[in-house]
């Protein structure tokens, strides 16, 4: 575990070798610079190995049996259920077993310094890394970038600790389907843990404060909260959960605040994340640990007032800036941040025009997300409620994808629906939702309208391939109407 060929200097040096933390590494180096980036745990961070794609290995089975199922003579080829076993060893392949040696050489063979251990800010430009056998002060000639991502928020119910729940963690590198499982929380981690456990054959029971998929248009999170009933998932939502028990035989008890008891084997709490700034030295800055990071325009990291820290050589990136919780943004902020760092040092501005090459334009105008729940949710931009909400001018225009010729030849009985937000002034899109078996891939088309601000009638001229779901595109600027 410890690291070998460390110096103490180099142009560049981030804390977390998470998706965000190798990006930024990646990009100095191509930028002629020197990095070093700090790791305490896996290279690859929390996506490759407990988030992303272990969880989304762990859905894709259930998707593609859904999938055949959903026609009559596919239908007849897959009988029985799910073999836990052969879903949690695929789930293994995606993360090596736990091994990140793959991830490690990746960055040696990019020209970037790994040192493992705990990293904390201790003066300007310096971190200190705590490790087994001793600590290493590293410098940075110009610039500490914090991308240590976020972890599970224990929501305050109580006796929850003394359950001992698991997190997005447990559930993601689980060994054995438990019989009974609870989830605290109806966002995208309840949601997607709902959908796959209940397709391992598990008995799940979501309880959740908020409607399901809070973040989402209302009728995506009814879709999917009608498609986990069917499926057999016991809904509680709007309701809290406010205490927990775990007695002699092992089995937890949830009291929630209607007084409804749900009994299980193991409870999952998926209510959200909290910034991992515990312990990297920010009160040596003046700022207080444990809080998200707030970040100006170049991701620089501020105080209160919204001034850069220490005169502007430390950064923050990825979910610890709370800008978009989601790997592709945080990757999207490290090109970005780490072609300005390397611009900066070659003496050149740095461009933050909002579609400059240094700008995260993206993480205000056009969040992306694909939920991999059976039916999926794609949404890109803003929500009606959302745009409503910051005074925008809009209409809104729904189209039933169960109206589609694609749509009815993909899968028999397809249900969905999509929306588009229109900015009524500019009469171009601000935001795009579909909630419906595979529409994961419908989503770039929006994000491409949204970013590139194609007026709606342009977007006439972009003809959708017949017969695909993508003709979803030609129905809601029918039913949008030409004549505006
Ligand atoms: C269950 C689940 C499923 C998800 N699925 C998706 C998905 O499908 N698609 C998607 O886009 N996003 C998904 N996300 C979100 C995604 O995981 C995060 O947005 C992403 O991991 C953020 O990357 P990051 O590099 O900022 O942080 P992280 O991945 O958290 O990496 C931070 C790294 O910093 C290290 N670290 C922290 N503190 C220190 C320190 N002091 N010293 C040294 N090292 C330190 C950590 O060990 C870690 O390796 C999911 C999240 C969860 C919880
Ligand atoms: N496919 C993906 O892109 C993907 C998958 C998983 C996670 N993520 C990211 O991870 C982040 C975290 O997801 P999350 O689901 O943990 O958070 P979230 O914010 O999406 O949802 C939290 C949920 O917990 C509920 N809740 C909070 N406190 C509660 C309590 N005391 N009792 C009952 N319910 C309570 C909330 O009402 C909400 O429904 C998200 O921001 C998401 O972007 C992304």
């Amino acid at each position: 575990m410890t690291s070998t060929g460390v110096g103490t200097e180099y142009d560049v040096v981030i804390i977390g070798a998470g998706p965000v933390g190798e990006n930024v590494a990646d990009r100095v180096v191509q930028g002629g610079l020197t990095a070093a980036v700090v790791e305490r745990e896996l290279v690859g961070g929390e996506c490759s190995y407990w988030a992303c794609m272990p969880t989304k290995a762990l859905l894709r089975d259930a998707a593609a049996v859904r999938a055949a199922r959903a026609l009559p003579a596919a239908g007849q080829l897959v009988n029985g259920a799910l073999d836990p076993a052969a879903v949690l060893a695929r789930r293994d392949r995606f993360t090596s077993g736990w091994d990140d040696s793959g991830q490690a050489d990746w960055l040696s063979q990019a020209g970037i310094t790994l040192v493992r251990g705990h990293g904390r800010i201790t003066g300007t430009r310096e971190v200190t890394v705590a490790q087994a056998d001793g600590t290493t002060t590293l410098r940075a000639r110009r610039a500490v970038v914090i991308a240590t991502g976020s972890s599970a928020h224990l929501p305050p119910v109580r006796g929850l600790a003394d359950v001992v729940p698991w997190t997005s963690r447990e559930a993601a590198a689980v060994r054995a389907v438990p019989k009974r499982l609870a989830i605290i929380g109806g966002g995208v981690v309840g949601s997607e843990m709902a959908t796959a456990y209940g397709a391992l054959g598990a008995q799940v029971t979501l309880v959740s404060q908020s409607r399901l998929l809070p973040g989402v248009e209302a009728f995506a999170g009814e879709q999917v909260a009608d498609a986990l009933r069917a499926a057999g998932v016991k809904l509680h939502l709007n309701v809290d959960a406010v205490d927990a028990v775990r007695d002699g035989s092992g089995a937890v008890h949830l009291t929630l605040s209607d007084r409804t008891v749900v009994d299980a084997d193991e409870v999952l709490v998926a209510t959200g994340r909290r910034p991992n700034t515990d312990d990297v030295g920010l009160d040596s800055l003046g700022l207080t640990p444990g809080r998200w990071l707030r970040v100006d325009d170049s991701l620089a990291v501020t105080d209160e007032a919204g001034r850069p820290v220490d005169g502007g050589w430390l950064y923050a990136a990825g979910d610890v800036n709370q800008r978009a919780v989601l790997t592709h943004h945080g990757k999207y902020q490290a090109r970005a941040l780490g072609d300005a760092i390397a611009a900066r040092a070659r003496g050149q501005e740095a461009d933050l025009s909002p579609y400059g090459r240094h700008a995260v334009t993206a993480d205000e105008r056009a969040v992306t997300q694909v939920i991999f729940t059976d039916p999926e949710v794609a949404a890109v931009g803003l929500t009606a409620d959302d745009a409503v909400a910051a005074g925008r001018k809009i209409r809104i225009v729904d189209q039933d994808l169960g109206a589609i010729a694609g749509a009815v030849l993909h899968a028999d009985g397809y249900r969905g629906q999509a929306r588009m937000v229109v900015d009524d002034e500019r009469n171009v899109l601000i935001g795009f939702t579909a909630v419906g078996p595979d529409v994961a891939e419908l989503l770039h088309a929006a994000t491409v309208a949204i970013t590139g601000e194609v007026p709606l009638d342009r977007l006439w001229h972009a003809v959708p391939a017949y017969p695909t779901i993508s003709e979803v595109w030609l129905r809601l600027l029918e039913t949008d109407g030409r004549d505006r």
